[in-house]
Order: structure tokens, then sequence, then C-alpha cells
């Protein structure tokens, strides 16, 4: 096996840590002197030690030389990434670990990789996983998706641990649309439980949260049962009800109108911007994305969102 994650937070570090357990895997970071040192990543996942199996460097020729690269890069940041290292990564196999759509351009990240580096293979992989459950070695079951069946089975297999199940499709754009819209409803969900509007405005907003996700990914011509797999009912289930997701943290702090460390990466609050934007321009009925987009930029509070929420004509289900 040969695989290399580019991006040291806390998702990259899990990965490559549980794909260590089954051979050499190399940790590219832009500030890999105190982790390689520390043999740990205190600052973004404390309290797991890297096995002796895994390489962390700041030599991207040397992560690059790899056959299979993880980026695990935030949303935004994954163009810049790509292009600034487009001459070693020429004809790889390319697999997103990121969540979100691009504000800028309104794609995912399959197609962020395929427009920057037509010759790659490109993939994602995504689905319900906390980076600490990952790296403690916790079952995990995620889907991997990639156009090309054959390489999509290649991948499967490679990046199958132990403890890490993946599941695979070929229909990237369902599995990239699952992953990027469960963290808009689940700042939603937050927001709900933040402002003690109870559990039962939680599962009402999931439940219609979905059916928003469905209506994007039809628009989009996903695959209608991909949602209804890891990449988006199983995502949107964990992350809309755990106090360990950071973008249902962030909903807690609006609904209960505390501050959030702004620096805290929460893929959802570009995503529901890009989202909305795409929705308009669609004519989509998405009142949840809307909701949480106003909320976001200070246009609507938490009781003007559940009144745009709440007023709308009634309908069939
Ligand atoms: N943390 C988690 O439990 C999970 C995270 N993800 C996804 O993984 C992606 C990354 O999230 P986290 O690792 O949690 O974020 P994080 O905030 O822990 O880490 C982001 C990392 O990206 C690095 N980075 C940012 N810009 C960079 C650049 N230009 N070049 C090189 N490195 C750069 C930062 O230095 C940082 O180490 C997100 O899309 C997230 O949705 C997916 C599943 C689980
Ligand atoms: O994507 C995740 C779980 O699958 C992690 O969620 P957060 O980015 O909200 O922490």
């Amino acid at each position: 096996m040969s695989v290399s994650v580019l991006g040291a937070g806390a998702f990259g570090t899990a990965l490559a840590i549980s794909l260590a357990g089954k051979g050499p895997v190399t940790l590219w970071a832009r500030d890999a002197g105190d982790m390689a040192k520390r043999r740990e990543n205190t600052k973004r996942l404390p309290g797991c030690p890297f096995p002796d199996t895994l390489t962390v460097t700041d030599s991207l020729d040397q992560a690059s030389a790899a056959k299979i690269l993880l980026l695990a890069v935030p949303m935004q940041r994954l163009r810049s990434v790509l292009e600034d290292h487009k001459g070693a990564l020429h004809g790889k196999h390319l697999v997103a670990c990121c969540k979100g759509i691009e504000l800028s351009s309104g794609v995912g990240p399959v197609s962020v990789i395929t427009q920057t580096i037509p010759d790659a293979t490109a993939a994602i992989l995504t689905g319900p996983s906390f980076a600490a459950d990952i790296a403690r070695g916790l079952p995990t079951a995620l889907t991997l998706a990639c156009g090309d069946a054959a390489a999509g089975k290649y991948l499967q297999a490679e990046l199958t641990t132990a403890n890490l199940r993946l599941y695979r499709t070929t229909d990237t754009i369902g599995a990239e649309l699952g992953g990027a819209l469960k963290n808009v409803v689940a700042i939603a969900s937050g927001a709900a439980i933040g402002a003690g509007l109870g559990e039962s405005a939680r599962a009402a907003l999931m439940t219609r949260g979905y059916a928003e996700m469905q209506r994007l990914a039809a628009h989009l011509k996903a695959e209608p049962t991909t949602l209804a797999g890891l990449s988006g009912f199983g995502d949107l289930t964990l992350t809309c009800t755990s106090e360990q997701s950071r973008n249902y943290r962030l909903g807690q702090s609006l609904g209960q109108g505390t501050p959030f460390d702004p620096s805290t990466t929460v893929e959802g609050a570009a995503t529901a911007r890009a989202v909305d934007a795409l929705a308009c321009e669609a004519a989509l009925d998405m009142p949840i994305t809307r909701a949480v987009a106003g909320l976001l930029d200070n246009q609507l509070d938490v009781a003007g969102a559940m009144k745009l929420l709440l007023t709308r004509p009634l309908k069939e289900e």
C-alpha cells in the first residue's frame, strides 16, 4: 500500500493513524515539526499517539510519492492546495476527505479535483465519523465514491482498515451532497436545541432538512438512493444529534446568543451560503438552508427563522 494524507487537522491525522495500522503512511503538514517530535497532534487530536508506521513531513515531494493521496484540508482551501501543488499531483488517485460546497463556484470537492487536475482519478471519502472515534479505533463505516468503478474498488480495498469499513458507490455527486448538506441541517438543529425549542423541533428540522437535501440531489442528478446511505442519512443523524459536531455546536451558540471561536472549522457555514445561492438560482424550495444562511449573516434571529419556517403555505409531505 502507498498512501499519504495531505492536511494534518483532526480528520487527516485520524485517517493517517487508522491507515498506519495496515502499513506505512505519510502525513503532510505545513507545520510538521512539533508533531514529528512529539509523535502526536497535540493541537487538533490530543491523546492519540502516532504509530511507528506513520511519518510526518512538511515535504510535499515526499508525501506525493504515494499513489493514493487523501486530501484532508477544509473545503474552501481545497482548490488552492491543489493549484499550489499541481505539478506533484498529476495522475494520482486523489481522494477528497472534506465536506462542503465551494462558495466561489457552487461545486463540491470531486468537481474541484477534476477541474484542477483533470488527469487524476478523483474520489471522495465521506460519511458519519468523528476524527477522535477513528483515531481511537472505534468501529466506523464510510462511503467511498469514485466515478471510475474499477478505481473505486481498488480504493475501497486499500483504504478499508480493521475498524474502518468502506462501502463504495460511483455516485460522487450524491456522496458529496450528503456530506455537505447535512452540516447545514446540523447548524439548524443546534440552533433549535440551543434556543430551547425542543427535541420535536429538531426531529422536524432533520426530516424536512433531509427533504431539502433530496430536492437538491435530484436537481443535480444524483442517484436517489445515495442520500439514504452513510453519506446522507447516516451523517445527518450523527451530526444533528451530537455535541461532538462543530456544526451542531455553532448552531447551539447561535440559538443561545453566545460567542463561537471563529477559527474553528465549520464547513456548514460557507456551504449554507453556497447552497442558498444555488437554490435561488434554480428556484428550488430550501427554506431551512435559507434560514441558516439568514441566521449566519445576521439577517434573521432564531424567532425570525422559526416564523419563516412555520408561516409558509401548508403543503403535502
Ligand atoms: N473532524 C472530524 O471529525 C471530521 C472532519 N471531516 C472533514 O475534514 C475536513 C477537515 O476538517 P478537520 O480536519 O476536522 O479540520 P481542522 O480544523 O482540524 O484542520 C484543518 C487542517 O487543514 C490545514 N490547512 C488549512 N489550509 C491549508 C493549506 N492551504 N495547506 C495545508 N494545510 C492546510 C490546517 O493547518 C489544519 O491542520 C473538513 O471538510 C471536515 O468536514 C470529515 C469527517 C470528520
Ligand atoms: O463530519 C463530521 C461527522 O461525520 C464532523 O462533524 P463536524 O465537522 O460538525 O465536527
